[in-house]
């Protein structure tokens, strides 16, 4: 291996990187795709970017994988500056997706030689990061098949499997898993996941999917009309919409009846002696509302906290259905 590799391995190892952007900006002629985009993505974190169809989640991957310029601002990946350290950036990320390397003519093993010959490997060294690669995605016995014959989710590892040969820092997934089914899904997921625990890589992902990015991500930035309308966790995002409640199950009749003379604003359920009381989902209400019940001498059966979901926070902040997007 080039003493090269040997050192970028050794950093890659000790140090996962992080991706800082200002006001990054750009056109497609009048079209304005990304009004002024400012990240701050910790190293060794996950990092999901949802948007609907067209408000510009490729075009942000594209410019902070160098593929093509922004019109204005400034980026650093790993403290590399985008525009003047170009090089140096390229050699930290890998980028698999929407715009994916596999080669359909040649198969798996022969795809992944290819890319360690790209990141100058010697031959020995290239069989061995294959046959490593291949073992880690389950891909071994495939290894000589014409990728032709492989299933959408096969591809994907493949794609990420030849991503890894030149042992990126960051990776950026381009909708690592529109078009799989529920179980190949699953698999590309706990591959993510082991990609930041176990090798301390840095994802910047982006996805269709609500539930991905509520699985996988640790934090959410979502992107409308080219601005970033709202980031952060999972459940920060779902505090900031309407509609989470507490619910309440009482015994009997009695019960419900003398609960709901305590709290103002409630819906019940009197067929079910359910109570909802609105809740922004912090422990803080959740005490208050217990402290009342308790003091009101009343213990209802059963107990449970109703968050809003992603797609709940999709549609309050975009205006947009993403299950109509997603079926378009
Ligand atoms: N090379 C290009 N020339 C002109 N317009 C472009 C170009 N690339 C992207 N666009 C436009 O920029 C906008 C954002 O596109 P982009 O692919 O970044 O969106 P996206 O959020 O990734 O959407 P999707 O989920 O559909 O992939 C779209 O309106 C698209 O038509």
């Amino acid at each position: 291996m080039p003493t090269t590799q040997l050192k970028r391995n050794a950093t890659a190892a000790l140090a996962p990187a992080s991706i800082h952007a200002t006001n990054l900006t750009k056109s497609y002629g009048d079209k304005q795709v990304l009004r002024g985009i400012d990240l701050a993505i910790p190293a060794g974190s996950v990092f999901a970017l949802l948007g609907p169809n067209g408000a510009g989640k490729t075009t942000t991957v594209e410019i902070l994988s160098t593929l093509i310029a922004a019109d204005a601002g400034t980026a650093q990946l790993a403290g590399c500056d985008l525009d003047r350290e170009a090089d140096a950036v390229r050699k930290i990320i890998g980028v698999t997706g929407q715009f994916a390397a596999v080669d359909n003519l040649l198969n798996a093993e022969e795809n992944l030689m290819l890319m360690a010959d790209l990141h100058h490997l010697s031959r020995r060294e290239g069989r061995r990061r294959a046959a490593e690669l291949l073992a880690r995605f389950d891909l071994t016995e495939a290894a000589r098949k014409p990728v032709t014959t492989y299933s959408g989710g096969m591809r994907r590892k493949l794609d990420l499997a030849m991503t890894l040969v030149g042992d990126p820092r960051i990776i950026f997934l381009d909708e690592p898993t529109t078009g799989l089914d529920p179980r190949s899904r699953r698999t590309m997921w706990e591959i993510i996941r082991s990609l930041v625990a176990d090798d301390g890589v840095t994802i910047f992902l982006t996805t269709q999917y609500l539930e991905e990015a509520d699985r996988l991500a640790d934090r959410i930035a979502v992107l409308d009309g080219g601005r970033l309308i709202a980031e952060g966790t999972a459940e920060e995002l779902k505090r900031l919409i309407p509609g989470g409640h507490i619910s309440l199950k009482f015994a009997d009749a009695a019960a419900l009846e003398l609960a709901a003379a305590h709290f103002a604003a409630t819906s019940r359920n009197d067929e079910e002696l359910t109570l909802q009381i609105p809740s922004d989902g912090t422990v803080p209400t959740l005490r208050a509302v217990l402290d009342i019940l308790d003091s009101a001498g009343i213990t209802p059966e059963a107990l449970s906290q109703h968050t809003p979901d992603l797609d709940d926070v999709f549609l309050t902040l975009t205006g947009t259905d993403k299950q109509q997007e997603i079926s378009r």
